[in-house]
C-alpha cells in the first residue's frame, strides 16, 4: 500500500457551497448507525473505545444472536440474545441479519432489529444513542443494501505491513490466523477503497491524529453532549455570572 494517501479522504460528494442547500444527508441524526468498519489490525477497536471514553452513554453496540449457551455471568438480552438454531435460521431466512457466522459449531449474528433497539435507549441528554457497528465489508455491503441509513467510516491502516506488525504486537493471533488475517485485509483494502463506498476514510497511520479525524468527523455528522474540560482562565476574561446553575455538557449543534 502507500503512505502516499492523505490522511482523511472524504469518499462522497464534495460539500454544497451553501449550508442552506446542502443535502437533507448531511443533516445531523442519531438514528443513522456508524458503521466503522477496516481491516484486521486497523485500529477500529482502539479509536472506539476512545471514542466511547470521550463520549460516555452516547454510543451503544447492537446486542448480537448466538446459539451458544450462556456463560455463567451472561444475561439473555444484555450479552447476547441467546436462541435456538431454529430460530437463528429464521432469522437468516428473512434477511434479518447485517452480518452473520458460525465458528466453533455455534452461529453469531447482528440483526438489523438489534442495531435499531440501540437508538431506542436515549443517551443521558435524551436525544438517541448512537448504534455503532463494528463490521466488516461484507457486513457494510449488507447494510447499504438495508433501510438503516448508516454512515460509512474506513480505518486504512498505513500499510498491510503495518498490519502485519501490529497483529503480532497484539499477541492475539497464531500464525495461521494472521496470515489470513492479512490476506483477507489486501481484499478488502482493495474493494473499501473504490470510490463511493465510504463516507470517509481515516488513515491511522498515528492514533493520536486518527482519532482527532474521526472525532471531528462524528461531531461534525452526529449530535453528542461533549463534556466541558475546564477553560484556562484569561487576565481579560468577564467575571462569571453568579448563581447560573452549569451545566456538565456542551451541546455541539
Ligand atoms: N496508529 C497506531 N499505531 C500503532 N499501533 C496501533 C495504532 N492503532 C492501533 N494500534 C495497535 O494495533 C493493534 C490492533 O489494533 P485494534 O485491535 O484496535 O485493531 P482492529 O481493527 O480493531 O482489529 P480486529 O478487527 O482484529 O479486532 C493493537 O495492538 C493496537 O494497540
Amino acid at each position: 500500500m502507500s503512505d502516499a494517501a492523505p490522511a482523511t479522504t472524504p469518499a462522497s460528494a464534495p460539500p454544497a457551497a451553501d449550508p442552506a442547500s446542502a443535502p437533507a444527508n448531511d443533516a445531523k441524526d442519531n438514528t443513522r448507525p456508524l458503521v466503522v468498519s477496516g481491516p484486521s489490525g486497523s485500529g477500529k477497536s482502539t479509536l472506539l473505545n476512545r471514542l466511547f471514553k470521550e463520549f460516555p452513554d452516547q454510543f451503544g453496540f447492537s446486542v448480537s444472536h448466538t446459539t451458544r449457551l450462556p456463560r455463567p455471568g451472561e444475561t439473555d438480552g444484555v450479552s447476547y440474545h441467546f436462541v435456538t438454531r431454529e430460530a437463528f435460521d429464521t432469522v437468516v431466512a428473512s434477511h434479518g441479519f447485517i452480518e452473520h457466522a458460525e465458528f466453533s459449531g455455534n452461529c453469531y449474528g447482528t440483526s438489523i432489529a438489534a442495531v435499531q433497539a440501540v437508538t431506542a435507549t436515549p443517551a443521558p441528554s435524551g436525544r438517541p444513542r448512537v448504534c455503532v457497528l463494528d463490521i466488516e465489508q461484507a457486513g457494510v455491503r449488507n447494510v447499504k443494501k438495508s433501510d438503516l441509513r448508516a454512515r460509512f467510516v474506513f480505518i486504512k491502516p498505513p500499510s498491510v505491513e503495518e498490519i502485519e506488525k501490529r497483529l503480532r504486537g497484539r499477541g492475539t493471533e497464531t500464525e495461521e490466523s494472521l496470515k489470513a488475517r492479512v490476506a483477507t485485509a489486501v481484499k478488502e483494502l482493495e474493494e473499501a477503497l473504490v470510490p463511493g463506498t465510504h463516507d470517509v476514510i481515516i488513515v491511522n497511520d498515528d492514533a493520536d491524529r486518527a482519532y482527532e479525524e474521526l472525532k471531528a468527523w462524528v461531531i461534525a455528522h452526529y449530535e453528542l453532549d461533549v463534556p466541558c474540560k475546564p477553560v484556562e482562565k484569561k487576565v481579560d476574561a468577564p467575571p462569571a455570572t453568579e448563581g447560573k446553575k452549569k451545566s456538565k455538557f456542551c451541546v455541539i449543534q
